[in-house]
């Protein structure tokens, strides 16, 4: 076998974990409550897209969002993983996109249907490349943004969520085992809004790292 390398976790495989509705102000555009706990859902591997390639919006939507948000790599994996110890099983982290096709989220909402199509379709999930942990010292105060086409259209700090990243690690890891090379994605300040085919989107964590991808449409 080939050595593994932490800095390429997207061709590992591995889950993907999301937690929504971690920012007051994006709850409350969407018209969600604040959550009490924290919303949690799942993407695929195979909805990993890199910088080189285009985000394809699916033909059964014509309301695809941009969500920014910062992802955390898992270095360590572990059950039931206490707060004080979370950090520890930290590899690093990567700037990433929830793409959520809104309308059918709004259905799946409606009808109390889960949100798979709505968040889990190929090329739901662009990453960065890898950041290592010791580039980021403090993961609960970086500043994520988000332009289309060169318009700023969400732009928010870590240190607005609901649940920090020590209790989020804590609270997935006491029902789904995390594993080296899982990926969780922490939520998206306010801001989201739909992305038309042609366009450009830009992203960064504020003197950390930026990425660009380009929207197509699925063939
Ligand atoms: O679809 C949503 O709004 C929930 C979500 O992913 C987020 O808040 O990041
Ligand atoms: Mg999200």
């Amino acid at each position: 076998m080939t050595s593994r390398n932490i800095s390429r976790f997207w061709e590992w495989g591995r889950k993907i974990i999301c937690v929504g509705r971690n920012y007051a102000d994006h709850a409350k555009e969407l018209k969600n409550a604040v959550p009490t706990e924290p919303v949690i859902f799942l993407k695929p591997p195979s909805s990993y897209v890199t910088e080189g390639s285009p985000i394809l919006i699916p033909a059964y939507t014509s309301d695809l969002h941009h969500e920014v948000e910062l992802g955390v790599v898992i270095g360590k994996g572990g059950t039931s993983i206490p707060q004080c110890e979370a950090m520890d099983h930290v590899a690093g982290y990567a700037l990433c996109l929830d793409m959520t096709a809104r309308d059918v989220q709004d259905q799946c909402k409606s009808q109390g249907l889960p949100w798979t199509l709505a968040k889990a379709f190929n090329t739901s999930c662009p990453v960065s490349a890898f950041i290592p942990k010791e580039r980021v010292p403090d993961p609960g105060h970086v500043t994520l943004w988000l332009k289309v086409n060169e318009h700023v259209k969400q732009s928010g700090c870590t240190s607005q969520m609901i649940f920090s990243i020590p209790f989020i690690i804590s609270y997935i890891s006491d029902f789904i085992s995390l594993e080296e090379g899982d990926l969780i994605l922490t939520g998206t300040p306010k801001g989201v809004s739909a992305v038309q085919e042609h366009d450009e989107l830009q992203a960064g964590i504020e003197g950390l790292i930026t990425m660009s991808f380009r929207v197509d449409r699925a063939q």
